[in-house]
């Protein structure tokens, strides 16, 4: 099949290309490296330098050939982030994505894979997250996904669009095989700056919030191996030709931030230093999903069920990888 990977320069995005071309596609990525990098898409993938905000540039790129389905990954995507620019995340990841959907539709692009969140549930949530649980997003980012969910909703019940809406909870770790890893810069992520601070690359990592209603205080979250999100993808993929779907995708296993520090510092075998800040605005407490359906209905297992193995492939990137994809970025410091 020839599929087209937006955001396919970026970390999932590129564990993605590189599982389709695994699995025998022909992939085009299309990214404008405003996050992502050359370096991380996967030899085999062709490359078209280009913003989906550029409705224009986009729609020649999906008429210029037969292509068997699209899948979403670019976005801007730092919950903080979103906090302080509202608007600018909302505008930014509706209009990128309406751009996609409407092109697909006018040149009968008929498969559709969109990168959701864990971060459009309710708060109020005291059980595993299904994917029927309460929506209420709890930030602009948040909230951006689930406009882009029921806008998938109407192009299927309108034109006929076949979806996908993968609802990731937090991806972690790298390419086992170490081709791929995560470099976001700055990075905001609590696992790449926990083994980072653990190097002795950072000299401190910030834990932000302490009084959250859990056991330890600090939040909790299901961390996914980025390489099981990607393979989820090729299942969907054929599943779309049946019925539109949304899928939760994690391990269904929460782990606080003091239990991933803790964790970080027996697998670097190295104590690392920390503080507390500030809660982070936008964060929810407990994010874990209830697995099951994409279990049931397509056989989807994570074949890291471990914080540590998940862990493990991240140390192990890293190490080989001191500086990502490139030289050390002059903004490559902790944010918060
Ligand atoms: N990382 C996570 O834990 C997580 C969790 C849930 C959902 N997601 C979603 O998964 C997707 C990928 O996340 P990631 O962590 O790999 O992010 P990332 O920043 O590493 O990748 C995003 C990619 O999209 C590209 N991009 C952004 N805006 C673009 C535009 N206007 N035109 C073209 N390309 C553009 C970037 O250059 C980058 O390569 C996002 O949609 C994110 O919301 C991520
Ligand atoms: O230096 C840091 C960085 C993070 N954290 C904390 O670590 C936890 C996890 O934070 P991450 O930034 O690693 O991940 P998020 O849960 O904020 O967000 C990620 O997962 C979400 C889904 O759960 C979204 O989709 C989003 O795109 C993706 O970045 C949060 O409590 C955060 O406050 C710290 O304490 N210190």
């Amino acid at each position: 099949m020839r599929y087209l990977v937006t955001g396919g320069a970026g970390y999932i995005g590129s564990h993605v290309t590189l599982a389709l071309l695994e699995d025998g596609h022909d992939v085009t990525v299309l990214d404008n490296l405003s996050t992502g990098h050359r370096a991380a898409i996967p030899t085999g993938a062709r490359f078209r330098h280009v913003n989906l905000a550029d409705s224009a540039a986009l729609d020649a790129i999906l008429g210029e050939t037969h292509w068997d389905g699209v899948l979403h990954l670019a976005a801007l995507s730092v919950v903080g982030d979103s906090m302080k620019s509202p608007f600018h995340y909302i505008r930014q990841n509706m209009l990128t994505s309406l751009n996609l959907i409407e092109g697909c539709v006018r040149h009968q692009i008929m498969r559709f894979l969109f990168s959701s969140t864990a971060a459009l549930f309710d708060d109020n949530n005291t059980t595993l997250l299904s994917e029927t649980s309460p929506i209420n997003p709890s930030s602009p980012y948040g909230e951006s996904k689930f406009l882009i969910e029921r806008s998938l909703k109407w192009a299927d019940r309108l034109h006929g669009l076949r979806y996908g809406c993968l609802r990731y909870f937090n991806a972690a770790g790298a390419d086992e095989q170490g081709r791929l890893g995560e470099d976001h810069r700055p990075e905001t992520h609590l696992i790449p700056l926990a083994i980072d601070t653990a190097l002795g690359r950072r000299p401190l990592l910030r834990v932000a919030g302490n009084d959250y209603d859990t056991l330890d205080g600090t939040c909790i979250r299901d961390y996914i191996h980025v390489s099981d999100i990607a393979k989820a993808h090729l299942l969907v993929l054929a599943r779309l030709d049946e019925k539109s779907v949304t899928y939760n995708l994690g391990t269904g296993k929460g782990f606080s931030n003091l239990d991933v520090i803790r964790t970080v510092e027996r697998v670097t075998g190295q104590s690392l230093p920390w503080t507390w800040c500030p809660r982070r605005k936008g964060d929810r407490a407990i994010l874990i999903t209830d697995p099951s359906r994409i279990r049931k209905e397509l056989g989807w297992r994570p074949r890291h069920t471990e914080i540590e193995s998940i862990i493990e492939t991240a140390l192990r990137w890293r190490l080989r990888h001191p500086d990502g994809y490139g030289t050390p970025h002059k903004d490559a410091y902790q944010r918060i």
